[in-house]
């Protein structure tokens, strides 16, 4: 089944919306060099996280400098997971998956180079469409057969992310059948704004997608 993430929540309404919406993991963006309407503090990251309920995975998003500066936050906010838009190598990955953190890194769909480097040493690997600064939330889609190539290409699950919006996760889910999908300006109603009807639509679409992709399986003879 596609795990389904939103992402940039600001408020505790939000995250209950993406709760009763059945996803699966919640995410919020903290400390990242670049202008955004859904960055929130480290502090503010850590109270909204409070807020989840059981089973519903915590993902920090966040453009660090540095390991220790990662490392810092993720004692702040202390996520399940932690979303990296930044040029760490492997080592670097490596060093930070302790204390149950798991390790997401993002990675360009077309960079198949750094997608073999870094695979074995992290948890997922997300395909963004970033800006040229390697921040996300672009509302960019990307070339998504590029993707399913990466996806063949690493032992590790591929999340898709960059564009998605409820009318596209369906056709995104059945093109690269990734283990999880991820949005955050597409249910939006404007910067920052969550649109809850979207955030149900999005959760329902994505599921119901890969419901279908597997009940269409051939039963082997
Ligand atoms: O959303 C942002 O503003 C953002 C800023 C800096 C780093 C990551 C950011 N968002 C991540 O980008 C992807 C896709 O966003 P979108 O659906 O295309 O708007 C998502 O993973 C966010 O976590």
């Amino acid at each position: 089944m596609t795990r389904v993430k939103i992402c940039g929540v600001t408020t505790e309404t939000d995250l209950d919306v993406v709760a009763s919406a059945c996803a699966d993991a919640v995410g919020t963006i903290c400390d990242v060099p670049v202008d955004t309407p859904r960055e929130v503090t480290p502090t503010r990251a850590r109270e909204l996280f409070d807020s989840a309920p059981p089973f519903l995975s915590t993902v920090l998003v966040t453009m660090p400098d540095s390991v220790a500066r990662a490392r810092e936050l993720v004692a702040e906010v202390r996520p399940d997971v932690l979303q990296l838009h930044a040029d760490f190598s492997a080592d670097e990955l490596t060093a930070l998956r302790y204390e149950r953190v798991r390790v997401v890194p993002v990675v360009e769909a077309t960079n198949l180079s750094r997608a073999r480097a870094i695979a074995p040493a992290v948890d997922a690997i997300l395909v963004d469409t970033p800006s040229d600064s390697g921040a996300g939330g672009t509302g960019q889609t990307h070339d998504w057969e590029a993707t399913q190539e990466l996806a063949d290409a690493v032992d590790v699950p591929v999340i898709l992310a960059g564009g998605l919006t409820p009318n596209n996760v369906a056709d995104a889910v059945r093109t690269v059948s990734p283990d999880g999908v991820d949005v955050a300006s597409g249910v939006e109603s404007s910067g920052g704004v969550k649109d809850h009807d979207a955030i149900h639509t999005f959760v329902s679409e994505a599921k119901a997608a890969c419901r279908d992709g597997e009940n269409h399986e051939e039963v082997p003879a």
